[in-house]
């Protein structure tokens, strides 16, 4: 099996565009994977499956609650020669409105959270949303995750980002996190290994899976105290970004030592729109769906944006958003 390097990880678009989708003749389907309950469905839409609110059907998506289903997942694939495409809570990632060839994974559903008292660390499913996370340390007292509020990635994605925050991110307080390659071979990766930098690591552009993670945190706190901070952090977040539309939070990542959303704002764009999709008024480095917006619409206004900034700062800005599927050429 080949997992597609592209469809993994969003790159080269363009590779896909002109190819038709396998899922175009299919009727609804469902299947069970050998030796499981878990059912791998035809034609599935994934726009519920991401923060945008847009994206075409699956080819076929599944959506593990164990190891033995992700493991019998990955070989469904393999016997059928399909691409994989890996998918978090989905809130990094525009999804093409063709859709997606081959099996969607859908990591949401792995969930289980352990604190261990005597190390002070949590070990979390890959499904585990960030967020409940963040609450749950603060209610116990524990402080590490503070930044993480209103981040609304699972565990697995933000491990694969590198999601930060108030000057905060996994790479900080990750002890390890367990990988299932697709031929079933399961490792146990430190921080060492992936090559963490902003926003970045090397499980970006990879076949892996992570099936959970472990986060060294510092228990002992006064539980109002951390609760308060993590309150905090949340209300400066919901002054300045906005919330009330669908997004996929910043589109770009910061271009050193700029600021993608001061850029933005600069060049003129806060509310320039495109279809459903405009620069939102708030921050200018997010994109808002307001309502009945196509993927390609906010594919079109990201590279519109590129364009623009390029052109007035002879700046690029690389997006940090992942975009997975066939669009039409700019
Ligand atoms: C309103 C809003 C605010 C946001 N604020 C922030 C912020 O402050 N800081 C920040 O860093 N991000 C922010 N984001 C972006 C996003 O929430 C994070 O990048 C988050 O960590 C993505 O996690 P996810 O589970 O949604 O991953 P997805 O979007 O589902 O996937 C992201 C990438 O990870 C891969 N992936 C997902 N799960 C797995 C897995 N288990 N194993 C292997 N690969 C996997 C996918 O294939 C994809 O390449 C924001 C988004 C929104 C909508
Ligand atoms: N603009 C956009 O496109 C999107 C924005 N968002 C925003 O991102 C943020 C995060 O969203 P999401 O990841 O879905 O997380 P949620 O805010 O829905 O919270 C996830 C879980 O965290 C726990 N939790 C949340 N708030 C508290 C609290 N105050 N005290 C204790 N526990 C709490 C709850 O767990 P339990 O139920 O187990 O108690 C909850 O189910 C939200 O502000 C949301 O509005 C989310 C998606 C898209
Ligand atoms: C939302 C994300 O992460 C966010 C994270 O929540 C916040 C808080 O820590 O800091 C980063 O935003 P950011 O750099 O835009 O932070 P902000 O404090 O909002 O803005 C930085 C600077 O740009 C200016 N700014 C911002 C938006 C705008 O429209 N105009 C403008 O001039 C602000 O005034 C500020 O001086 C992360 N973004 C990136 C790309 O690093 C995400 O990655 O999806």
């Amino acid at each position: 099996m080949t997992v597609s390097k592209d469809l993994v990880n969003g790159l080269n678009v363009a590779r896909f565009q002109g190819q038709r989708h396998k899922t175009d003749n299919l009727k609804t389907e469902k299947i069970c994977l050998p030796g499981t309950e878990c059912l791998v469905k035809s034609h599935v839409s994934l726009a519920s499956f991401t923060s945008f609110r847009v994206g075409g059907p699956a080819e076929w998506l599944v959506a593990p609650k164990h190891l033995n289903e992700l493991e019998a997942s990955f070989e469904w694939a393999i016997n059928r020669d399909l691409p994989i495409t890996l998918l978090g809570a989905g809130s990094n990632l525009l999804i093409s409105d063709r859709g997606l060839s081959g099996l969607v994974i859908c990591t949401r559903h792995l969930r289980y959270t352990y604190f261990d008292q005597e190390t002070g660390q949590v070990t979390a499913a890959a499904g585990e949303p960030l967020v409940r996370l963040a609450w749950r340390a603060a209610e116990l007292g524990w402080s590490g995750l503070e930044w993480a509020v209103g981040i609304p990635g699972s565990v697995g994605g933000s491990v694969v980002m590198n999601a930060g925050a108030h000057t905060g991110c996994m790479a900080d307080i990750l002890v390890n996190a367990h990988v299932l390659s697709p031929n079933g071979s399961l490792e146990i990766l430190t921080p060492e290994k992936l090559g963490y930098n902003y926003r970045t690591s090397l499980l970006q552009g990879d076949k892996r899976l992570v099936t959970q993670a472990t986060f060294q945190l510092k228990p002992g706190a006064d539980p109002a105290k951390v609760i308060a901070t993590t309150a905090q952090h949340l209300k400066q977040r919901h002054s300045t970004q906005p919330y009330n539309k669908p997004s996929c939070g910043s589109v770009f990542r910061n271009p050193n030592p700029h600021k993608a959303g001061w850029l933005i704002e600069q060049t003129g764009l806060k509310g320039y729109r495109i279809g459903g999709a405009t620069v939102a008024e708030r921050h200018a480095n997010f994109i808002l769906n307001c309502g009945g917006a196509k993927a390609n619409d906010i594919f079109q206004l990201i590279h519109y944006v590129q364009h623009q900034v390029e052109r007035h700062w002879s700046l690029s800005l690389q997006p940090e958003v992942k975009i997975l599927g066939e669009f039409q050429p700019i």
